[in-house]
């Protein structure tokens, strides 16, 4: 008789320990079941991760489910796992029916992730019932500490349960006891317990490999040859003594009047399986773990392999229950020769969860890589060229994000990923995306109602995380048909102002108001200007013209009801100013610009579902990215220089937002550099990280970055394979800066310097409006259209350092303090217009090429919002050039004494106050008369004072 068939006239069933879908799909499975009376099948992630993770046998289907749709890479494994499943309950339930639900089970683990989360446990258990819809499924669950209640809840819903990861006696005893009372409480309920079966999934020959590894150590430090003679009798002993006292344990149980008492209605015992029973030294027999383990009510699951060499040569006779003194013997001899076994049972619990939350992890960076692979050029790419040293942080940091499960954490709005203040509040963003898109006839609506009004224009009023976002859509999409071109406006500069008003029909023209805090000064001022002027140019309700974004309860939302607005949308209070992008902030301009918003957000989608909580951190693209840029951070590359194809090179401006508020704080920072142009390397110092995103194969910059690779800069390399992945890319950067920030040690969501620089803009703004004027302010030293401003102790160092009567000297002294790892910032509280960006940048490139450090170059007050946090907050590495200028023609601010004119002129004199609070190198020259001419002035003084 086949030995594994006659397994079953001692009680005892075989169950196969493996799965795959073709093995299933040729038969093999079902001629297990004929030829050699397998009752069951074991899976757990190591097996799922052979299956399907090193193997190309489910590609095919994996196609065919993208096909239909994107999907998360969970899904996926579930999809075709739980298939599996299925497939192999079908090729099951002929036996479950014979043996009237004794056996024929097929068992599914819960993740390996969730084995410390008791509720994550119960309710992937109860999923996964019910995804599988077999009765004759287990679901398996892990016997840790968490795992115990879990067990007994779900047995009183009238779920089976495979317990799995046991190792010790006293566990054992705890599940047995957890499957009683839940039977009980099942029985209470009314429930038929008889349907309810479970099997406790007890290890053996992983005991044996560790209890021989401290045997073997005992046998070296011995020195007597009869003591190590002795000691290794033990070797090859300790599993099976185990598990023949824990059948001990459940003989005892079973006969108990409380165990009688559920019999008598129906109930099932929970079987013991014997579970890691290949054989892992190969010195011992390859049946080791079946011969010495057959007994009634028991279940052996075995890998093919046992299970051939059992059917070639497996003895088959009741060994359970023989020699149990010299089981206990064993044990008290293990105990003896000062090896506890309750400490190897507590490791290998806790190794076990470990090796399947790696085999999980494999198997999940297996299955995103081949649909990474299959979307093609659906998903953006990613190419590191980190040199050496980096790369190798990058990996240390993958590994310790991995073991550590900090994804997945990050996902879970776990805030000691980063400091363990108030990040959980501040990650709404993450499921952004699905929320948006179940948002969709919403934003549908509101762009027909747009197009209908015939708007020529809609013009953002926004600062920072509520005009950069739009801005980048306005710039990379062209103004689609029949919809308004989009405008922005984040500035206070008069000038500015007008010249945006000169560009519309304000007759014509949809004007978004975007605060989330309501109370943003700029914004305001902005709202309450062009309200007034349409209503002045128009005749009409000006509300009509006029939308808000905003969170709920601002006050804000309360004018725009009291002004008659066309609509308040409601920003998600758990996501931040430059977080929000995928949602309101960003959607309504852009569905008032018409842009696609349904494959925006797909493609959106597909980024998110690359950068989710289920793939590991080696394959996630997001986390990726942010770990480089934090180990670049660490190592002194902390200017992060940010290039890109022109069509979506304002990426750079919502990217310089996002990197420097959110890591720029206790001085500590990644300063990101946006519109620097790419030089030869020789204008670089050691302190730089080049980031570029290429558009549609772009090549027009690769030279310059295969030359900076040549000469040892990292630099990363992203694909966009389409203007619209812009979506994918937004939501890879805001996870890659979160976990930059993890790296960097600081929260995330933050920005608390920015509000010292606004509290003394409202200081300037009260005096004004009680004085009538700001401060009188005296210049250091007038030379032609500029004068030169500072605070005391910049002016006495400079003048130490040979400033005098002229802008070059003072220009000269103050870069003669920018050292190697610094960075020199020009901050322009001007009109940004293309001719004072160009002046602008001209003095910028010199500065680089001249000091060979990183440069910025911001206009206020739109960098307050932004880059100025990192400024302010970040370390004490900027040396900073503000540029002021007299406004040839101020506009007033309907309500306020304060024109447009003085609160950029408090705001230019706040933010420097709080610089040079803070003993930042600042240097200020202010424009008299034309600013073109001043601006030339200043880049003829820069070139001075760097020749
Ligand atoms: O949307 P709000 O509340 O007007 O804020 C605008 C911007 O101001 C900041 O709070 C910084 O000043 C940014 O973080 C934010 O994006
Ligand atoms: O349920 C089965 C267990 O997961 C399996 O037997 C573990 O075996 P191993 O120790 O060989 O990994």
């Amino acid at each position: 008789m086949n030995p594994l068939k006659e397994l079953q006239t001692h009680g005892q069933s075989i169950w196969l320990d493996f799965l795959a879908r073709g093995f299933i799909a040729k038969g093999d499975l079902k001629a297990m079941v004929e030829r050699d009376g397998v009752r069951g099948v074991t899976s757990n992630p190591s097996i799922f991760e052979k299956a399907i993770g090193s193997s190309d046998e489910y590609d095919a289907t994996f196609e065919k489910l993208l096909k239909g749709g994107d999907r998360s890479v969970i899904d996926l494994y579930e999809a075709v796992a739980i298939e599996d499943i299925q497939n192999a309950a079908d090729v099951l339930k002929p036996t479950y029916d014979e043996l009237d639900g004794r056996d024929g089970f097929v068992s599914l683990e819960v993740s390996p992730y969730l084995a410390r989360d008791a509720e994550g446990t119960l309710t992937e258990a109860r999923r996964l019932w019910q995804a599988v819809g077999r009765e004759n499924l287990m679901v398996k669950v892990p016997g840790t500490r968490e795992g115990l209640p879990a067990i007994e809840q779900l047995t009183a819903e009238g779920l089976s349960i495979n317990i799995t990861l046991l190792f010790s006696q006293k566990v054992y005893a705890q599940v047995l006891e957890a499957y009683i009372s839940g039977l009980e409480k099942f029985a209470a309920k009314g429930g038929d317990i008889s349907k309810v079966a479970s099997v406790a999934s007890f290890f053996v020959s992983r005991i044996d490999t560790a209890a021989d590894r401290q045997i073997d150590d005992k046998i070296a430090a011995a020195n007597d040859e009869e003591r190590k003679a002795h000691l290794a009798t033990l070797k090859g002993k300790v599993a099976i003594a185990n598990a023949k006292l824990a059948y001990q344990h459940y003989k005892g149980v079973i006969t108990s009047e409380r165990w009688k008492a559920l019999e008598a209605k129906g109930a099932r015992v929970q079987r013991l399986l014997w579970a890691s029973t290949g054989t892992k030294n190969k010195a011992y027999s390859d049946v080791l773990y079946v011969e010495e383990l057959i007994g009634p009510d028991t279940v052996n699951t075995v890998p093919p392999a046992t299970l051939d060499a059992f059917r070639d040569h497996g003895k088959v006779h009741d060994t359970l229950e023989e020699n149990l003194p010299e089981a206990a013997q064993v044990l008290a001899d293990l105990a003896d020769a000062g090896i506890s076994l309750d400490s190897i049972t507590d490791h290998l619990v806790h190794d076990g969860v470990r090796l399947f939350s790696e085999a999980a992890d494999q198997l999940l960076g297996a299955v995103a890589a081949k649909r990474a692979r299959m979307l093609g050029k659906k998903i953006d790419t990613q190419a590191f060229s980190l040199g050496d040293d980096l790369t190798h942080t990058t990996k240390a940091l993958t590994d310790d994000w991995r073991a550590e499960g900090k994804g997945r954490r990050l996902w879970k709005r776990d805030a000691s990923v980063w400091t363990g203040h108030d990040e959980a509040k501040w990650l709404g963003w993450l499921d952004a995306v699905a929320r948006e898109q179940n948002s969709l006839r919403l934003y549908q609506r509101f762009a027909d109602a747009v197009k209908r009004a015939k708007f020529t224009d809609a013009v953002v009023l926004g600062m920072g995380g509520s005009s950069l976002g739009p801005e980048v859509l306005a710039t990379t999409f062209k103004q689609a048909k029949g919809f308004p071109k989009l405008h922005i406006l984040d500035s206070t500069d008069p000038a500015q102002v007008k010249r945006v008003e000169k560009s519309i029909n304000l007759t014509r023209t949809l004007f978004i108001v975007s605060s989330k805090s309501g109370g943003t000064t700029e914004p305001n001022a902005l709202m309450d200007y062009f309200f007034a002027r349409v209503e002045k140019v128009s005749g009409q309700q000006p509300g009509v013209h006029f939308v808000a974004v905003t969170d709920p309860g601002s006050s804000l939302e309360k004018v725009a009801h009291e002004r008659g607005f066309i609509h308040v949308f409601h920003g998600g209070p758990s996501i931040g100013g430059r977080y929000s992008v995928i949602s309101p902030f960003g959607l309504v301009p852009a569905a008032a610009a018409g842009i696609d918003l349904k494959k925006f957000l797909e493609s959106a989608g597909a980024m998110a579902h690359a950068c989710g909580a289920d793939v590991p951190p080696h394959e996630n693209p997001g986390i990726q990215l942010g770990l480089a840029l934090g180990a670049a951070a660490r190592a002194g590359r902390d200017k992060v220089t940010l290039s890109a194809s022109r069509q979506i090179e304002d990426f750079g401006a919502w990217t310089e937002q996002l990197i420097a508020e959110s890591t720029g704080k206790n001085g500590r920072a990644l300063i990101p550099l946006a519109d620097e142009p790419l030089g030869k390397p020789d204008v670089y110092g050691a302190d730089r990280v080049f980031v570029d995103l290429a558009l549609n194969g772009d090549t027009s910059r690769e030279a310059a970055l295969a030359a900076l690779e040549r000469a040892g800069h990292p630099v990363i390399r992203i694909a966009v394979t389409d203007a619209t992945h812009i979506g994918q890319e937004f939501f890879r950067f805001e996870i890659a800066t979160a976990v930059a920030c993890s790296v960097i040690g600081v929260n995330p969501f933050d920005q608390p310097d920015v509000e010292a620089a606004k509290v003394k803009t409202r200081e300037l703004t009260a005096a004004f409006e009680r004085d009538g004027t700001l401060p009188e302010e005296t210049p250091l030293v007038t030379d032609g259209n500029l004068s030169v401003y500072t605070d005391d102790n910049n002016a006495e160092a400079l003048r130490e350092a040979g400033a005098d009567g002229t802008v070059a000297s003072w220009l000269k002294a103050h870069f003669a303090r920018i050292e190697a790892g610094d960075y020199a910032a020009l901050l322009a509280y001007i009109d940004r217009n293309d001719k004072d960006v160009a002046a602008v940048q001209k003095a910028r490139i010199a500065i680089r090429d001249a000091k060979r450090v990183a440069t910025c170059a911001g206009f206020g007050p739109r960098f307050l919002h932004s880059t100025g946090q990192a400024y302010k907050g970040g370390p004490n590495t900027g040396v900073f050039v503000q540029i002021t200028a007299d406004d040839a023609k101020d506009l007033p601010v309907p309500g306020q004494k304060a024109s447009f004119g003085i609160i950029k002129a408090a705001q230019a004199r706040g933010d420097f106050g709080v610089l040079t609070e803070r003993d930042r190198r600042a240097l200020r020259l202010h424009i008299k008369g034309d600013v073109g001419k001043g601006l030339a002035a200043i880049n003829a003084a820069v070139a001075q004072a760097l020749s």
